[in-house]
């Protein structure tokens, strides 16, 4: 198997470029996906949630998203205890995700927090998806329709580019037209092949 972890910060486009890389044969595993998971109803994981939060962040026995952002994203306190809940299950379910695939698979986990969860897999090649926060923020904005103040947040709340430079090994420019940081992620998608298909051949 060979493992890219995917991050970036909150709409750069990691999404955008993890399902280029479905359609040229890789397998992904989104993080995102995973949290919500763990918190579906009838987890412990809500349990959990619940026990901490109270009932103002469930709705009809399932999580109110809506109502927790507004919580975790207002205070760090509280999102720290939201990830100590959350991330520890994520990290299981991954792992069980990832070691249920084939062996010769490529796998792309998208996992915005690699760096802030420290998520320590074996990565064969850890990439990020760049674009400056104010990019960011116009996307969430414009597309996700979010208030201009909760994007500042989400942004504030994740590690900076300069961190997660840092642990990538390859950094994608998505301050570019999107058909650019496609040609690239292409591009990129080749080199990985080519590295997966000799180390196979080892
Ligand atoms: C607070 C919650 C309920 C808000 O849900 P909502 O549907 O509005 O957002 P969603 O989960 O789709 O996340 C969207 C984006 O927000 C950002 N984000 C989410 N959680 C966090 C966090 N703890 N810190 C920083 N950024 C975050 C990520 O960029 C993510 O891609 C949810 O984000 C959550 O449970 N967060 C804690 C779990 C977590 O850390 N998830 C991130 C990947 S493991
Ligand atoms: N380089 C780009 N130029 C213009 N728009 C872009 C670019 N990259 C991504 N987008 C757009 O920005 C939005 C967010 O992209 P995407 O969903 O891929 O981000 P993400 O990093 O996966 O976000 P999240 O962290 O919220 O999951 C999408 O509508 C996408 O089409």
């Amino acid at each position: 198997m060979y493992l890219v972890g995917l991050t970036g910060g909150i709409a750069s486009g990691k999404s955008t470029v993890a399902s280029a890389w479905v359609e040229l044969g890789g397998i992904e595993i989104d993080a995102d996906q995973l949290a919500r998971e763990v918190v579906e109803p009838g987890t412990p994981g809500l349990a959990a949630v619940k026990a901490a939060f109270g009932d103002s962040v469930i709705s009809n026995g399932a999580l109110d998203r809506s109502a927790l952002g507004q919580l975790v994203f207002a205070n760090t306190d509280k999102r720290k205890q939201l990830e100590a809940i959350v991330h520890p299950l994520v990290r299981e379910l991954a792992a069980k995700k990832i070691a249920e695939l084939p062996n010769d698979s490529i796998v792309i986990y998208n996992v915005p927090l690699l760096v802030e969860a420290a998520v320590d897999l074996d990565f064969d090649k850890v990439v990020t998806v760049e674009a400056p926060s104010e990019k960011q923020i116009e996307r969430l904005v414009s597309i996700r329709k979010m208030n201009r103040e909760e994007a500042e947040r989400r942004v504030a709340a994740q590690a900076s580019p300069a961190q997660r430079a840092n642990a990538a090994d390859v950094i994608l420019n998505s301050n570019q037209d999107l058909h650019l940081l496609l040609k690239d992620a292409r591009r990129l998608w080749q080199q990985i092949e080519h590295e997966a298909a000799q180390r196979g051949s080892n």
